[in-house]
């Protein structure tokens, strides 16, 4: 049991009923799960207004209530708190609660749209393979030095992270790389974290239904920025256009990373192959088994990074050639008949282009590049056309299919994607719904030497439709499709 008043402490109160020296239980933002003595703290969310749940939350048996508009109704012996942003309020709370966890170790911050879970995950074994104990926040799993927990968000809710930030603390982590989404900064569940840097990727389209436009995506991201203290980093890539935008207004420390422009750090292609890529960083050569001219940049970052940290140059380059990559990123499998079967998280344009793209530079002959994708259903529609033409711009074949259709109609989801294809792509285009049949018909029209990209879904082990999810792993079923085609 924590008091309330310790726990409130640096939040700005607007109005108070009741005393603050109240003990607390738990924190919860969901009155379906308060417990006796917790503090419910009321949350104006995309769907319903947590407000309309306070009542429910004292009956259920919250002593104390935080919200942003006192109720008209305020049951005795229950404390009411009032402040300007209840997820603002929430994230402070959560560090307080959880002994602000995130001073006692260097948490670094990875955002951007692609490349935050590669570049996190392989920080994270970078510095694992050095010898410190370390943390991950990620969108595949939380790590907590070598135990692992799962995760359904990119960036979770501050409870969540605060709550495994306090056991790395426990487990004697010095360092947590952790991603941060655009809806993360937004809901303010990062807020009250102490970071020891920031590193910005890229941007391009995605979140168009959340954010509405490109510019308040970018500031969204920018406030990240915007928040670390001058004893931070901020390292960003400034062969992305928004790349110097994030350093703007920053008071940490500005570094820049560039395989096109002038840069603090610097990184050149020197060759690219199915099974590797020779990279030259700061006049060293490195040998990275991730491959592609993104990964190039993901590569160069996490060397800047693990040098700002304080790391030997050299150290940094052995350890960077013994990473493996990150499940679902460009994972792939050859079959007997030398069919090569990639699954890969491109699940914006910028993505699927730069995996083509990279696809592309690796043909040797007349091998086809079969593509099998689709689009998230309640996410950005504008997203599909796009990813529509690219696919079918960069291959030879494109199956349409579904991706996570969640409450839309699959069928709608790719006639969206259908409606981005040229004339003269049209021919190149199938559209099967069901994705373990699209994967089937991929591996049935590939022959020897030819390419199938999976894209969309990675790592993920499931698909979800209104709610349910099945068992579905990309990479299991293509490698069973090939397998039972005997090829
Ligand atoms: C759109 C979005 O981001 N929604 C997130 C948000 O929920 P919300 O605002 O919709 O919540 P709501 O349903 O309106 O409810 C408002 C409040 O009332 C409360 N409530 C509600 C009902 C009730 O009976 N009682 C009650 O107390 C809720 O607990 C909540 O506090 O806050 C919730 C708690 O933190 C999140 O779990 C939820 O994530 C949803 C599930 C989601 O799918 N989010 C995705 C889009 C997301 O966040 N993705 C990014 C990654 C994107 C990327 O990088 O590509 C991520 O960081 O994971
Ligand atoms: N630096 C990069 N630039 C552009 N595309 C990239 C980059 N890194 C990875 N990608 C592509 O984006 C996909 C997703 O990569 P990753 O999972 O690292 O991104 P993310 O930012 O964590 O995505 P999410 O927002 O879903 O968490 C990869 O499968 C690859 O196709
Ligand atoms: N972080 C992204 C992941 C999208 C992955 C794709 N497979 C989908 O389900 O739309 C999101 O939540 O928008
Ligand atoms: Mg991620």
């Amino acid at each position: 049991m924590k008091s309330l008043k310790d726990i409130l402490y640096g939040v700005g109160l607007t109005a108070v009923s009741g005393p603050t020296t109240v003990m607390v239980n738990n924190i919860c933002f969901d009155s379906r799960k308060v417990g006796l003595d917790d503090v419910f703290v009321a949350i104006k969310g995309t769907q319903v207004d947590g407000h309309r749940y306070i009542e429910k939350a004292v009956d259920s048996g919250a002593k104390s209530i935080v919200c942003e508009e006192l109720p008209e109704l305020m049951v005795n012996g229950v404390t009411y708190v009032e402040v300007q942003n209840g997820n603002s309020a929430l994230a402070i709370m959560a560090s307080n609660y959880y002994g602000n966890p995130s001073r006692n170790l260097k948490l670094i911050a990875v955002t951007g749209t692609n490349g935050k879970t590669t570049i996190s995950s392989l920080l994270y074994q970078l510095f694992k393979k050095a010898g410190f104990k370390v943390g991950l926040l990620s969108t595949i799993r939380i790590k907590v030095d070598d135990t692992e927990y799962p995760t359904g968000h990119t960036t979770p809710d501050a409870l969540t992270i605060n709550k495994h930030l306090a056991l790395m603390n426990e487990a004697g982590a010095e360092y947590c790389f952790m991603e941060v989404s655009s809806h993360g900064i937004h809901q303010k569940r990062t807020e009250g974290l102490v970071f020891a840097g920031a590193i910005f990727t890229n941007l391009s389209h995605d979140h168009l239904d959340y954010h509405k436009t490109f510019a308040e995506y970018r500031d969204t991201k920018k406030k990240l920025f915007d928040q670390l203290s001058q004893n931070a980093f901020a390292l960003t890539n400034i062969d992305d256009k928004n790349g110097l935008v994030m350093l703007q207004n920053t008071k940490a420390k500005k570094y820049t990373y560039a395989l096109k422009s002038y840069a603090d750090y610097r990184a050149q292609i020197l060759e690219n192959q199915f099974n590797g890529q020779l990279l030259k960083i700061d006049d060293n050569e490195l040998w990275s088994r991730l491959i592609g001219g993104f990964n190039a940049y993901n590569m160069l970052a996490i060397y800047a990074t693990a040098d700002l940290l304080g790391l030997e140059k050299l150290e940094i380059l052995r350890l960077m050639s013994e990473l493996e990559n990150v499940e679902g990123r460009f994972q792939y499998y050859i079959s007997k008949q030398k069919i090569t079967a990639i699954v890969d998280y491109a699940h914006t344009p910028d993505a699927l282009k730069n995996v083509l793209e990279t696809i592309s530079t690796l043909r040797t002959g007349n091998e086809k590049v079969i593509t099998l994708v689709g689009c998230g259903g309640d996410r950005d529609k504008s997203k599909r056309p796009v990813m529509g033409h690219i696919a079918t711009e960069f291959s030879n074949k494109v199956i349409f299919t579904s991706d996570n259709p969640r409450t839309e109609s699959p069928a709608t989801i790719i006639h969206e994607m259908e409606a981005g294809v040229e004339p003269q792509n049209a021919m190149k285009v199938l559209s099967i719904e069901n994705r373990e049949q699209a994967i089937k018909t991929a591996c049935q029209l590939a022959v020897a030497e030819d390419i199938i990209l999976v894209a969309g879904k990675g790592h993920e082990t499931y698909q979800e439709t209104n709610g349910v999810r099945i068992e579905f792993d990309d990479y299991k079923k293509v490698k069973e499709a090939l397998a039972a085609l005997g090829k």
